[in-house]
């Protein structure tokens, strides 16, 4: 190695150094900060366990923080042209008020994804450090200056490929020091509105969506910590594959849920076949669920014996059904769901039974009133007229002559064989709407300090505030106290601005009492907690549309393309308050009622105005294998762009499918990932010890290093969208492809 790159690298490690020594004072600092919290309960007053909550709490988060983000976390260097250097890493560390590391996510670290030699933002070096653990092991420099020839192709061209070229685990991984300019437009796009994110198989769509995400957490972390943000994703595997992409983005701050597990309580994994698919996923279920829910449930009795005043009265079968009638009509005139009428119920039965009185020598109101208090009337009620649940009510349909209007209601039938699958989720959801009071997610609790933003008048907070009111200056409110503990008067002191600087979560600007702006207590490079001094007031926020009870403010939805009507109701009801980013490829849609066009699917989503971006260069798929993908691809799609030359591809025809497999998997390189992709059938019935054997309904999203498919014609003809199926399975490998065939292979591959 050069001299002077030894002692770059030496320059850098002393940074790298300080970090690491920086962040273990932070730690003790933190940890000191939860033995102060502790000790504050000793004093037992309920302001001494009100501040323990809080700096116990505060404490933990940073600790967590601190802890998780330790691996890589410094990455990145610029240069500016007026001297400045800044780096850049996973975490914002601040000395004093000396910026150490700025965070990724910050406004101050974006000229690192963004600056170019045609653009240069400023920027005179680029520079990508390599760690292995604590010690930096390796450089990267892009040189900005306008002599630099032409405009560099990448950013960071030699950290991007060492990153591509290692081997895929498990699971994926982060991409925070080789995000590209185009990926990095996406990721801070505003949060509002419908962000549109399209592009080919492998140009960094879940990437991006992930990592936007965590971006949207960290600028405004006020609105969307505690679970505001919703990250959806097509399956379980899926989910399970890039759920550890960014520690940071704990299940506290951001659901990460498959389609299958929308519905609390349900774990759906399994997907039915197309043409059952097609029967749940179609608006025309919702008609089916209507008719189906005012049934008579199967384990309702079907007659009603009522001793009165010396007679026997009795409502068979016919009069049961008639009374029914008329209870689903009063209910449906009047937007009455089936658990809400019970009244109606009552009614209706005592109305028919008064008909069987013989000799009325009461009013039918009192004789009602009299029934219904009758034990056996009510014992005969709760079985007539039970409380429907959705799962409940949706297992009727394991009868076909229960499912009004369905043409295969047969089909339909044979697929309730005892558990759910992904695409009953939809008709649980829109039961649970249907039927009445419905389950109502849990709401996040919103700090009362974000409350008073939205009132007036004096509220108790549940945090540190520091608070800075237009005449009285600042104050600083400790959670469950309506007065301030601290009242620092139009200039902040500096003992103030130092409790302020460790506990305060956010800056609240007040007139007298009514709250007209807040603010995060974070700084524009990134350390968390840090609270800037403000000399001006604050700007007041936008105001929010969305009305808080609403669960989630921003919904990311990946592999869009795939959703059919139902599943698009299921998401709309989740995201009607929220900004969406929806991401997507139709080249890969799959379900047989999939959109064929974005604006199809944002209508069905109940969603307009979007700001569109597409990502044009394919990281994954070699450009050899990416062509020969590029056959199955819908014609009129534009394929993707490779940024890899080469990778190997191997067709062949065989005799023996299995042998063939297995002799695959023995050739693919050592160490790397591998998977065989077959129909579903035929992968449940490979027997292979040791390999990944998935079937294809499964891979959408998954990468590895090594891939097989097998029989890729038995893949096209498995369901009407067959082909797309097979463009998915072929765009999954990153190095090695090879496609093993006993039938012909379908006519476009050849
Ligand atoms: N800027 C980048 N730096 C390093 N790796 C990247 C970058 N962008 C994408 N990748 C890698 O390329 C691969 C594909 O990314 P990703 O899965 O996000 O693509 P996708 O568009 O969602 O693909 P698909 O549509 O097939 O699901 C991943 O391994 C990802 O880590």
């Amino acid at each position: 190695m050069p001299a002077g790159r030894t002692q770059e690298i030496a320059a850098e490690q002393r940074v790298v150094d300080r970090v690491y020594e920086r962040l273990e004072e932070l730690r003790a600092q933190a940890r000191a900060l939860e033995g102060e919290g502790h000790g504050r309960a000793s004093g037992n007053t309920a302001v001494g366990l009100v501040e323990r909550d809080a700096i116990v709490h505060r404490a933990a988060v940073r600790l967590h923080e601190l802890d998780t983000e330790e691996e890589g976390l410094v990455f990145g260097r610029l240069d500016f042209d007026d001297g400045e250097i800044y780096h850049i890493g996973r975490l914002g560390v601040r000395d004093g008020h000396e910026p150490l590391l700025v965070d990724w996510r910050a406004p101050a670290a974006a000229p690192f994804y963004r600056a170019t030699a045609g653009d240069p933002l400023g920027v005179v070096r680029r520079r990508v450090i390599f760690c292995r653990g604590q010690a930096v092991v390796d450089l990267d420099d892009d040189v900005l200056t306008p002599d630099a020839v032409g405009d560099l192709r990448v950013l960071g061209e030699g950290a991007l490929l060492a990153a591509l070229r290692r081997s895929r685990g498990p699971h994926m991984r982060d991409i925070v020091t080789t995000i590209q300019r185009e990926q990095d437009e996406a990721i801070r796009a505003p949060a509002r509105g419908v962000t549109l994110i399209t592009g080919g198989p492998g140009t960094g769509k879940t990437q991006v969506a992930l990592h936007r995400a965590a971006y949207l957490l960290y600028t405004d972390r006020g609105r969307f910590t505690g679970g505001r943000i919703l990250v959806v994703g097509p399956s379980t595997v899926f989910t399970s594959y890039i759920g550890r992409v960014l520690p940071s983005l704990g299940e506290d701050s951001v659901h990460l849920r498959a389609i299958g597990e929308l519905v609390d309580g349900v774990t759906a994994t399994r997907r039915d076949r197309a043409e059952v698919a097609e029967i749940k996923g179609s608006e025309r279920m919702l008609g089916v669920l209507v008719e189906l829910m005012w049934q008579t449930p199967p384990t309702a009795p079907d007659r009603l014996r009522l001793v009165y005043a010396g007679q026997v009265l009795t409502l068979d079968a016919a009069d049961l059904s008639a009374a029914r009638t008329r209870v689903r009509e009063r209910c449906q005139a009047a937007g009455t769901p089936p658990n809400g009428a019970r009244p109606e119920a009552v009614a209706a039965l005592a109305a028919a039974l008064w008909t069987k009185v013989d000799g009325a020598h009461l009013d039918p109101e009192l004789f009602a009133d009299e029934v219904a208090e009758r034990g056996e009337f009510e014992r005969f009620l709760r079985a007539w007229w039970p409380p429907l649940t959705p799962p409940l009510v949706l297992a009727w349909l394991a009868d076909p002559a229960r499912a009004v209007g369905v043409d295969n209601a047969e089909a339909l039938a044979a697929s309730y064989r005892g558990d759910w699958s992904v695409d009953d989720v939809p008709l649980l959801d829109e039961l649970a709407e249907l039927l009445g009071t419905p389950p109502k997610p849990p709401r996040a609790p919103e700090p009362e300090w974000r409350l008073r933003e939205l009132t007036s008048g004096p509220r108790l907070v549940e945090t540190f505030v520091l608070s800075c009111g237009l005449r009285d200056g600042w104050e600083l409110y400790a959670p469950g106290l309506a007065t301030p503990i601290a009242v620092a008067g139009p200039a902040i002191d500096n003992d103030a601005y130092g409790v302020a600087q460790r506990w305060a979560e956010a800056i609240i600007l007040r007139e007298g009492q009514r709250v007209v702006g807040w603010q995060d207590g974070f700084d524009p490079h990134g350390e968390e907690g840090y609270v800037p001094l403000l000399a001006d007031p604050l700007p007041v926020q936008e105001p929010d549309d969305a009305p808080v009870e609403d669960r989630y403010l921003h919904v990311i939805l990946d592999e869009a393309q795939d959703l059919s009507p139902m599943e698009c109701r299921v998401i709309a009801r989740r995201a009607a308050y929220a900004s969406m980013t929806v991401v997507g490829d139709l080249g890969q849609a799959t379900h047989p009622l999939a959109s064929d066009s974005w604006p199809e699917l944002l209508a069905r989503l109940g969603k307009r105005e979007v700001r569109e971006l597409d990502l044009r260069t394919g990281y994954r798929v070699p450009q050899r294998i990416a062509d020969f993908a590029a056959r199955a691809l819908t014609p009129g799609i534009e394929p993707t762009r490779s940024y890899q030359p080469g990778g190997a591809l191997s067709v062949r025809a065989v005799d023996d499918l299995v042998g063939a497999v297995r002799e695959a998997v023995r050739q693919a390189p050592a160490g790397a990932t591998v998977a065989v992709i077959a129909t579903d059938e035929l992968a449940g019935s490979l027997d292979l010890p040791g390999v990944t054997v998935l079937p294809a309904s499964l891979v959408k999203g998954l990468e590895f290093d090594h891939v097989i498919v097998v029989e890729p014609a038995d893949i096209v003809a498995a369901e009407p969208r067959g082909m797309n199926r097979l463009y998915v399975a072929l765009t999954r490998a990153v190095a090695g492809l090879v496609v093993l065939h006993r039938k012909p292979l379908p006519a476009r591959l050849r």
